[in-house]
């Protein structure tokens, strides 16, 4: 079990530590010696997309397992406490919702601002277990934010994000950025507003800094440019022939755990 943060202070910018490879796809990890492919966001939807029409998958299942993957990585990385979880309009939006739930199970006070609600049916249901769970969900950032949350789990945009962002997630992720140092983020799949494979916004000012990041399936190009100090890998979901189809290069899961961390797990204090 690795230690938890204890207590909320500056987050100190950590220097990612998986060595990069020249190429351009394969990052070798710092646990094991394989090479793990980085996707481009062609090849994320085209995995995504087989997952479901060729081998049969629902949404809800492949949702079900990457949400709990990224809450038993948040479990992993920060005291029970406050936690704020922001859901976008899509599938990453509903990893996070999915999340606060297990988050909820596993004894943490998440709440949510969902500022975009979806009408699809399985965003509406994962909104009635959720509330009937007695988590709330915030009209808008709090305003004495970051106030006293522990971790905020940022689900607001996956690997089907295009930029320039449309509000209203501009101006939320302008008070996340502004206040990153002192309140860590958590982020699911892809640091939002980060371009899918180029990574962070020129300007540094304007980026998300993510403390940890899980990557669902097989990490996304902008991984690379990762800084925070965790990087775990999450949905353990992927059949092997899929994974060989696209030369995923997977590394093993360790026992039954639904997550795993690709750095070498040093630099999770804050
Ligand atoms: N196979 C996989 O890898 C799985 C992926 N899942 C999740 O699904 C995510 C992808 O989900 P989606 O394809 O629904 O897409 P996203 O959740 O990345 O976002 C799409 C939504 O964001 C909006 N959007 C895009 N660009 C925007 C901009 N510039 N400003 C404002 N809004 C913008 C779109 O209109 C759309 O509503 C992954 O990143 C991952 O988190 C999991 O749920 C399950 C399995
Ligand atoms: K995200």
């Amino acid at each position: 079990m690795l230690k938890a943060v204890t207590r909320l202070v500056t987050v100190k910018p950590c220097v990612y530590r998986i060595p990069l490879k020249t190429s351009p796809i394969f990052v070798r990890m710092a646990s094991t010696a394989s090479l793990l492919k980085y996707l481009n966001q062609e090849d994320a939807i085209a995995i995504d997309q087989e997952l479901f029409n060729e081998y049969g998958f629902s949404v809800d299942q492949l949702m079900e397992l990457a949400g709990l993957s990224c809450a038993q990585a948040v479990a992993s990385l920060y005291p029970k406490g406050k936690v704020l979880v922001i859901a976008g309009p899509g599938n990453n939006g509903g990893d996070g919702i999915v999340a606060a739930r297990h988050l909820k199970l596993f004894g943490y006070t998440p709440s949510i601002l969902y500022p975009k609600p979806s009408k699809n049916d399985l965003m509406q249901r994962l909104v009635k277990q959720t509330t009937l769970m007695d988590i709330s969900y915030l009209e808008s950032l709090p305003s004495d934010y970051p106030s006293d949350f522990k971790v905020v789990v940022d689900a607001i945009f996956g690997f089907s994000f295009k930029p320039p962002i449309r509000d209203p997630f501009g101006d939320i992720l302008k008070t996340l950025i502004k206040h990153q140092s002192t309140l860590p983020i958590f982020s699911i799949d892809i640091p939002s507003g980060w371009h899918v494979e180029d990574g962070p916004p020129a300007d540094d000012g304007t980026a998300l800094r993510p403390h940890g990041l899980i990557s669902l399936t097989a990490p996304k190009l902008c991984a690379r440019r990762f800084q925070g100090c965790a990087h775990f890998l999450g949905g353990r979901f992927v059949p092997d022939s899929l994974a060989k189809k696209y030369s995923l290069n997977l590394p093993t899961y360790p026992g039954t755990l639904g997550y795993l961390r690709l750095d070498d797990g040093e630099k999770q204090k804050i």
